[in-house]
């Protein structure tokens, strides 16, 4: 499969990493960025051709993958407009719609068909990513098919039941290694308050979150039964999880997951008005 990504940054250079690493030749991948430094890098990285904008061999593709930033969508996609010829289209952006990136690659008042709207996460890099995808009605089942091969090099997949249900995902796993990250970093200065040295504390919090992580995967128990094993009564996890109530952990978590689909859907509305 032949395969252009439309921008070079830190999602595309996940993904292309994870293909290319489990076995999705490098000469069939293409990638269109404006940055010279970008394209430097990614051709010695990862062996794949680079150019600043569409040209011919960049167009010779069976699928486009969509990987600027939202708010770079539009202008980008100004170049693409009228010069598709049923490549399947998947863009990566958060909160933008089908509909609108169709309409900004139609020709003559003629929106785009052939659209997947995905959400994958940064652990693509190593394998471990997990993404959602939803296809527009006119995307055949060859083409969907298209899409879940390529997303599944990189990790698992769910399909959503409508495009909805992609801001969700974008909330839950799109952003959501960003939460686990903080997450390690808050364990790791806890680590650190101890006295542990700043290698040894990352290494404590990293191998719990991993293990945890891990543990939860390969166990049929859901992770409450597994979190109440761990919390002896009147012990030590009973403490921290009664203090983490206190501070309301639990709901500001939902409530931060909350506010990045509301962010996804207000970046879809404000973005699709142009
Ligand atoms: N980062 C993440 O964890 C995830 C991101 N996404 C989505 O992926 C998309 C990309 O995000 P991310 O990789 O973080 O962003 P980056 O800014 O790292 O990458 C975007 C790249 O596209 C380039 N670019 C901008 N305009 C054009 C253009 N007209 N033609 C060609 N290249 C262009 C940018 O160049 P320059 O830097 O010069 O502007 C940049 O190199 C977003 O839509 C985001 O919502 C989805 C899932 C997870
Ligand atoms: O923060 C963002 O908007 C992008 C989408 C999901 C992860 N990063």
């Amino acid at each position: 499969m032949k395969i252009t990504f439309l921008g070079g940054g830190n999602m595309a250079a996940a993904l292309i990493g994870g293909m290319v690493e489990r076995g999705f030749a490098a000469a069939g991948l293409q990638v269109v960025d404006l940055g010279a430094e970008t394209r430097q890098r990614l051709a010695a990285r990862f062996g794949v051709r680079t150019v600043e904008s569409f040209d011919d061999a960049a167009l010779a593709c069976d699928a486009i993958v969509l990987a600027v930033k939202p708010q770079q969508m539009r202008a980008a996609l100004a170049q693409l407009a009228g010069r598709l010829s049923g490549q399947l289209v998947i863009s990566i952006a958060a909160g933008l719609r089908i509909a609108d990136i169709a309409r900004w690659l139609g020709a003559g008042g003629a929106p785009y068909a052939r659209i997947v709207r995905c959400m994958p996460n940064t652990p693509a890099l190593i394998g471990a990513g997990v993404t959602g995808l939803y296809a527009d009605p006119s995307v055949d089942a060859a083409g969907r098919e298209a899409a879940a091969r390529i997303l599944s090099a990189v990790g698992s997949v769910v399909w959503g039941a409508d495009e909805a249900a992609i801001d969700g995902v974008t909330a839950v796993s799109g952003s959501g290694p960003a939460y686990v990250f903080h997450f390690i970093e808050a364990l790791e200065a806890a680590g650190r308050s101890f006295g542990f040295d700043e290698q040894t504390a990352r290494r404590l919090a990293l191998d719990t979150v991993t293990g945890a992580a891990r543990l939860a995967a390969a166990s049929d128990e859901p992770p409450g039964v597994l979190r109440e094993r761990v919390t002896s009564k009147g012990g030590t996890t009973e403490a921290a999880l009664a203090s983490l109530a206190a501070a309301g952990w639990h709901d500001a978590l939902v409530a931060a997951v909350q506010a990045a689909a509301a962010r996804g859907r207000e970046l879809g509305e404000q973005l699709g008005k142009d």
